[in-house]
């Protein structure tokens, strides 16, 4: 197997730990799944593209992520869609901003904390030649 499919295959064992830990804590449930349609009919009319950690720990088994920045990518977007959905001064949609950027900013801490920059350059050099 090429040194390439070596670096992707640690990317995805190293995606699918922060995926899990960020899966497990109770403080980002509402992230876990995707947002319930017959709950919340109006949903794809504000949001284009959902998304959620379930889809996005697929989304690694699929292959769909070769650096850790596409990754961040659709934590993003989980963060994004749920800002945009939920923007009003309530207690409850300001509790949702709040648990939506704590996602982002363990997300992030996550990646820097446990992944070596020359691993991800390498990865990012895989990405931009394919
Ligand atoms: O945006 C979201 C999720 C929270 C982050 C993703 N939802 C839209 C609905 C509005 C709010 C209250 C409930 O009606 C529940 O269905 C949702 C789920 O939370």
């Amino acid at each position: 197997i090429s040194q390439e499919e070596n670096t992707l295959r640690e990317l995805r064992i190293f995606l699918r730990d922060i995926c899990a830990k960020l899966a497990r804590n109770k403080q980002f449930f509402m992230f876990t799944k995707p947002v319930d349609i017959e709950e919340v009919p109006d949903y794809l009319e504000i949001i284009k593209e959902p998304m959620d950690l379930e889809t996005v720990m697929s989304k690694i088994d699929k292959h769909c992520y070769i650096c850790a920045r596409d990754f961040l990518d659709d934590i993003d977007l989980i963060v994004r869609n749920a800002l945009e959905y939920n923007p009003d001064k309530s207690a409850e949609d300001k509790h949702i901003r709040h648990r939506a950027c704590s996602l982002r900013d363990k997300a992030y801490a996550f990646i820097k904390a446990e992944m070596d920059s020359d691993f991800e350059d390498t990865c990012r050099d895989i990405r931009d030649k394919r």
